[in-house]
């Protein structure tokens, strides 16, 4: 009977009298009849009990034994970067079903995302016309990029028939993050990161949500309520009269001719602002999206912008595999340096920025004279010196994803100079094969002038929002690490 008297502290019938405590615990020579049963039916109900523990300590051992192990993998980078995104690739590998079961938040996040887009154009357009009405403004005034376009009466009109977007807006900001909560204050408070410094300062704020916040759980209601027994579409209740995709819907043709209007294009190339590159751009694809019967595809939820905020931790089970039971635990971080931020800031906050690297030879044109503002590439650039350098981390594997590819090649097509931005790139090509690599070099060389022990560069070129691009160099990646792991663990 091993375990039972060890861990119960009642008397046991083979006790040792030379133990102090059996002795205590030895029943007194007294004892009735009556007693001395009450005595052992105890004694054989703790055994029972006690075996029952001894028994589901062993089987828990043996199922940890069997069991799956989890890959312990670490997402960094500064805000925007793809970590979120990256994660909801994971979830589509390696919980598909699970992934497709919260279509209906991410719906609401894309109609989030569509609102506020639109909200950005008619706050540019309010703006361009109160200028030209305040005394002595003028439409067609001259600026340094050319005349200011005037707001015509149809902009106004298209304004005033877009103003119940701003219920949709409220009703879905209430619906995931409830009144009085952190993450309502939260959404306040944390600026838009890619948007022009005096935009991002100003009154348009991006939502954000506490990773530890159940905001899925608000529209997962709508599964009880639904009444249409299609696979995908069982979490979305169309028939509810409150569904902000009805006003979205109705609001369809105007937000098209809002999008495409060729003074709105004017001003929002006046204000540098370019929506398509921004995260949570829908705009191209509005009526698509604001169908009445509209389910996001997989691809628009990787495309769904919603920041987070704190340190989530999701788990995904490895297949059971052969090697998985001899070792306890890996180790990986996954750095996303969004390299498509080339030409784009960051708030900072209070504190003076240094704009250079002195000692790694990459200059950074100072982008706006504020000094609060950071530009992207340059922070991804510190944020790695930071993380390679720290003798904690020392032993973890570091894969590098140069993301945003697709956006980055977009900017050059356009005809953005990189060279403009980092000086030190000087007279080489501007083209896209030369940037990333020249990109890939210096974050190889950081690595190598600051890890604290010489350490292998892994390094990716990704589109995290291309599902299938992504999904092989994520695979490629867990098996680079479970082998790492192996051949530390003297496996293989
Ligand atoms: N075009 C393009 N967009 C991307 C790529 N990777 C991520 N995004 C988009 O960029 C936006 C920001 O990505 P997130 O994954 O939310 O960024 P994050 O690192 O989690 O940001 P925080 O939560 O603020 O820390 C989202 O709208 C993504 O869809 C990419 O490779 N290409
Ligand atoms: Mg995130």
């Amino acid at each position: 009977m091993p375990g039972f008297f060890r861990r119960r502290s009642t008397v046991d019938l083979n006790a040792d009298d030379s133990d102090p405590l059996s002795r205590v615990l030895l029943p007194s020579i007294y004892e009735t009849l009556e007693e001395r049963e009450a005595r052992i039916a105890l004694q054989l109900e703790e055994k029972k009990r006690s075996d029952a523990i001894d028994e589901e300590i062993n089987r828990q051992k043996l199922e940890n034994k069997k069991a799956p192990r989890c890959v312990r993998v670490l997402l960094l980078g500064q805000s925007e970067s793809g970590k979120s995104t990256t994660l909801k690739n994971f979830q589509l590998i390696h919980s598909p079903k699970a992934f497709r079961n919260e279509r209906a938040s991410w719906r609401a996040v894309i109609q989030l995302n569509i609102v506020r887009s639109v909200r950005l154009i008619l706050d540019t357009i309010t703006d361009a016309h109160e200028k030209t009405m305040l005394p002595g403004g003028r439409s067609g005034q001259a600026t340094t990029d050319g005349p200011t376009p005037t707001v015509t009466p149809e902009l106004l009109k298209l304004r005033m028939r877009l103003l119940p977007l701003q219920q949709v807006e409220e009703a879905l900001l209430r619906k995931m993050t409830p009144e009085g909560s952190a993450e309502f204050e939260a959404t306040h408070l944390s600026p838009v990161t890619n948007l022009p410094y005096r935009i991002r300062g100003g009154k348009f704020r991006e939502i954000a949500i506490n990773s530890t916040a159940q905001w899925k759980g608000a529209f997962g209601r709508l599964i009880a309520t639904a009444r249409t027994s299609i696979e995908s579409a069982a979490q979305i209740d169309f028939d509810d009269a409150n569904d902000p995709g009805v006003i979205l819907h109705a609001c369809s043709e105007d937000i098209v001719r809002l999008w495409s209007d060729p003074v709105v294009k004017r001003l929002l190339n006046m204000q540098h602002i370019r929506l398509e590159s921004m995260a949570g751009f829908f705009l191209d694809s509005i009526e698509r999206v604001t169908a009445l019967r509209y389910v996001p595809t997989d691809d628009d939820i990787l495309r769904a912008r919603l920041k987070t905020l704190g340190v989530s931790e999701h788990r995904f089970m490895l297949k059971a595999a052969a090697w998985a039971p001899y070792f306890d635990n890996m180790d990986a971080i996954i750095f996303l340096a969004p390299i498509s931020g080339f030409d784009e800031v960051r708030n900072v906050g209070k504190s003076k920025h240094n704009y250079s690297i002195a000692d790694n030879d990459i200059g950074f044109i100072q982008v706006l004279s504020e000094d609060t503002s950071v530009n992207r590439l340059e922070d991804s650039f510190k944020l790695w010196e930071k993380i390679i350098s720290n003798p904690l981390l020392k032993e973890t594997q570091i894969v590098l994803f140069l993301n945003k590819i697709d956006l980055l090649k977009e900017k050059l097509q356009a005809g953005v100079q990189f060279n403009h931005w980092v000086l030190s790139y000087r007279d080489k090509p501007n083209d896209y094969d030369s940037i990333s690599l020249y990109l890939k070099r210096k974050f190889g060389i950081l690595l190598k002038q600051h890890s604290p022990i010489p350490r292998v560069f892994y390094c990716h070129l990704t589109s995290m929002t291309d599902a299938k691009s992504t999904q092989q160099i994520l695979v490629n990646v867990k098996d680079m690490v479970i082998r790492q792991n192996l051949q530390s663990s003297n496996l293989v």
